[in-house]
């Protein structure tokens, strides 16, 4: 369909206003149909066609041939036929929605980023030394361009973009110049993100509120919340995603998750974005919208910076510039089109017909014998000069325009059964092929006279981020419904278990150790449930927050201290509602103070098992997590009290006593239910030998304990614990670079 499409050349004329009725229809062979959106007049050639097509691959060149008229033109083997009216229900009097535009973001400087002699090494270990991945690398990643850096697997391109972007700064040497001026790591980490392969999201929020998150994080509170919410509708509007800005995270597909993605750090503007891997499972038509989204971002006068392994002809046409590494060193850097002369000037001439991209990367990998030292000595010795600048980076520097893709105000009006994409190809039901051409361009976003120095810090205070992540954090545990409802449910359900099993037996002197075994388990009930779903969890939370805390949204101490608090009540609820259940049901002594003090410990209990939870899910991956915790839990309950007593265990282990917390869990429950000189227990059988309870707690070895010591150390458990999660995160993001 591609080929029939090279002659397809529509000219430019008619009206100076687009009427947003106006569609052409190609039909090649009579199988095919193309409804092509007509654009505004003013929309620059370029972008047009960069937005539909990625470049000029197939020579279309599309303008706007009698668009203007109420009608389309309709071309059978390429010529063009009736136009027929868009009859899909605008009414000539229907009132059209203004073109969207970015006019709302900060005023930021375009920012060129340039690196000398960069070279990076990471230590394999004291007898092997250190790897140089790097290899003095240096190159310039201009203002408005759409910049690729390419290479074989393990060529170094992830590297060098996360050298770039301020995210691996040891073993480091060289410099990396901002507007030709040293980097301040701290003002371009505010003025640049960095947006992952895998889109990290929270999955229970929408899009919306995902947005509302980003904007009161990232704009501050000089900007009132009428503002930020005219920046977040322009912002959904401009990337397409108004049909799911209610729709939570999780059902979005791979596109809208990588536009939300985008979307969320374009809040405030930044002049710099790197993308890795962005078109990384996407199929060709959502690569293709995502990365004219990319483009048109780059038109607005933005530096984007992307990796990618190989792409399509028609993808690799839409880059500006590339930069080609190969085994740590730049192999070429220059525009896109400059590739095959160049590579043609080194004698090899990449054949008719072959993609480039793959060529270059056979090249690169040696399939074409060694020529990487070759191709490296002639960028160090200035041979691709000749293709430093590209013609759409001047023409941005003019226009320095907006022209992020929109949907065409047409989309109000399209024919059931398609899905308009914006900036992209819709395939509708009919196998109608739809490609929506953008209808807005005139922003200017970037304002050369804003300085890049900008102030240091987070854009909000402390106090805000901690309270804009609560509520955030507090709304995602609202709704999701394994951590929540059905941690609730199973806790209803274990307690009435329970409670069936050891009914009406906490006043009975013939069931004593059965009533202890009773409350062994209701301590190591909430140990597990505390502690093994914060290791699942907490992992996915991490990443959203590693990313979240690298593009500078907000501080480490923010977000761990909402985390820490907006559990808090979750896992209160739960141990109230079991603790209450089996309680009542086992008949424990029925006096209030006994209650809440049973109560207390095992909420301490609980609290306590969620901290190592939260250890081991900062400290390690899921895997791992699942089954360090139950192992290491294993001396915990142990040396609990409860399978082996306090002074029969032997002197030189007596130490694990101390510090397994389940034992003062367990021991604190006792002495609630037993101690404080409880009456004697009813007896229904003939002898029964734990009538008195002082007793039975001289048996467990727990005649000399105190509650309060209890409550005590698990509460100093707990605050150690939470402040060695809050250093491990620390540790954890230092570790990154
Ligand atoms: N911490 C590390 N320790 C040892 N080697 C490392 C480390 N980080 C990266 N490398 C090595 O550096 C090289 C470059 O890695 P990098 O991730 O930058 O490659 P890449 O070009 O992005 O590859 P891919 O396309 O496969 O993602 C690889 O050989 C990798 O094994």
């Amino acid at each position: 369909m591609m080929a029939d499409l090279k002659n397809l050349t529509l000219s430019s004329g008619g009206s100076s206003r687009y009427s947003g009725d106006e569609q052409v229809q190609f039909i090649p062979g009579g199988s095919h149909q193309v409804t092509i959106r007509s654009p505004p007049l003013s929309l620059h050639l370029e972008n047009l066609n960069n937005a539909v097509h990625g470049g000029s691959q197939n020579n279309l060149h599309c303008s706007c041939n009698g668009a203007t008229s109420n009608g389309a033109a309709v071309c059978t083997g390429g010529v063009l036929a009736r136009k027929v009216p868009n009859h899909s229900g605008a009414s000539p009097g229907q009132s059209k929605r203004p073109a969207v535009s970015l006019t709302h973001l900060p005023k930021r400087p375009p920012v060129d980023v340039e690196f000398k002699n960069l070279a990076y090494s990471v230590s394999e270990g004291r007898k092997r030394g250190y790897k140089t991945i790097l290899k003095c690398v240096n190159g310039k990643f201009r203002s408005g361009e759409l910049t690729a850096i390419m290479g074989p697997s393990g060529a170094g391109k992830s590297t060098l973009m996360n050298v770039l972007a301020g995210y691996k700064t040891s073993h480091l040497s060289g410099s990396v110049l901002i507007n030709g001026k040293d980097r301040n790591l701290r003002t371009f980490r505010k003025m640049s993100c960095y947006i992952m392969q895998d889109d990290r999201l929270l999955p229970h929020l929408t899009v919306y509120e995902a947005m509302t998150v980003s904007a009161n994080l990232k704009l501050g509170k000089d900007i009132s919340a009428t503002a930020k919410k005219v920046v977040i509708e322009e912002i959904i509007e401009t990337l397409g995603l108004r049909e799911a800005s209610n729709t939570q995270t999780q059902s979005l597909s791979g596109g809208q998750r990588k536009r939300l993605s985008i979307a969320l750090e374009l809040v405030n503007n930044p002049p710099v974005m790197f993308f890795d891997e962005p078109t990384s499972g996407l199929d060709s038509s959502a690569c293709f919208q995502c990365l004219s989204l990319l483009k048109s971002l780059s038109r607005g006068g933005r530096t984007i910076i992307c990796t990618i392994h190989q792409p399509s002809a028609r993808l690799f046409e839409m880059f500006d510039h590339l930069y080609l590494l190969a085994e740590g060193q730049c192999i070429y850097q220059g525009n896109v089109g400059g590739l095959v002369p160049f590579l043609s000037s080194m004698g090899l001439d990449c054949p008719s017909y072959h993609n480039p991209a793959d060529y270059v990367m056979e090249v690169a990998c040696g399939e074409h014998g060694e020529c990487v030292h070759k191709l490296v000595m002639a960028v160090n010795n200035g041979k691709c000069n000749n293709y430093q600048h590209h013609q759409a980076a001047i023409a941005a520097a003019q226009t320095v325009s907006n022209d992020i893709a929109k949907e065409s105000p047409q989309e109000q009006t399209k024919p059931e059964g398609v899905a308009l994409i914006p900036n992209g190809v819709a395939k509708s039901s009919t196998g109608t092929t739809v490609i929506n051409m953008p209808v807005s361009c005139t922003t200017s976003l970037l304002d050369s006279a804003e300085s890049i120095e900008q102030k240091v810090g987070f854009p909000t205070n402390g106090w805000m981020q901690f309270w804009i992540l609560l509520k955030r954090t507090f709304m995602s545990q609202i709704r999701d419904l394994t951590l929540t409802k059905v941690r609730l449910i199973s806790h209803i359900i274990v307690g009435f278990l329970i409670g069936a099993i050891y009914y009406d037996i906490g006043n009975e002197a013939s069931e004593v150790m059965s009533n202890a075994g009773c409350v062994f388990f209701t301590v190591m009930f909430l140990m597990f449930t505390a502690m093994m779903p914060t290791i699942l969890t907490f992992p996915m939370e991490m990443s959203v927050f590693v990313r979240e805390h690298l593009n500078y949204w907000y501080s480490v101490k923010a977000f761990y201290l909402a985390r820490t608090l907006a559990d808090l009540p979750f896992q209160m609820m739960y141990s109230i509602a079991y603790v209450m259940i089996v309680y009542f049901i086992t008949s424990q002594p029925l006096e209030t103070e006994r209650f809440l003090m049973y109560l207390n410990i095992c909420i301490l209990t609980s609290l306590v098992s969620q901290s190592i939870g939260l250890l081991i899910g900062a400290a390690m991956s899921v895997e791992s997590g699942v089954f360090i915790g139950p192992v290491t839990s294993v001396p915990i309950i142990l040396f609990s009290g409860f399978f082996v007593n306090f002074n029969a265990v032997p002197k030189y282990l007596k130490f694990l006593s101390y510090v397994s917390y389940v034992r003062y869990g367990f021991e604190g429950a006792m002495i609630s239910v037993y101690g404080y000189n409880r009456a004697k227990l009813k007896c229904s059988e003939y002898y029964c030998h734990f009538k008195s309870p002082t007793k039975f707690l001289e048996q467990m070895a727990m005649e000399n304990a105190v509650y309060w010591v209890d409550v005590v150390a698990l509460l100093g458990f707990l605050l150690v614990l939470r402040v060695a999660v809050y250093f491990v995160l620390k540790l954890k993001l230092r570790s990154l670079r």
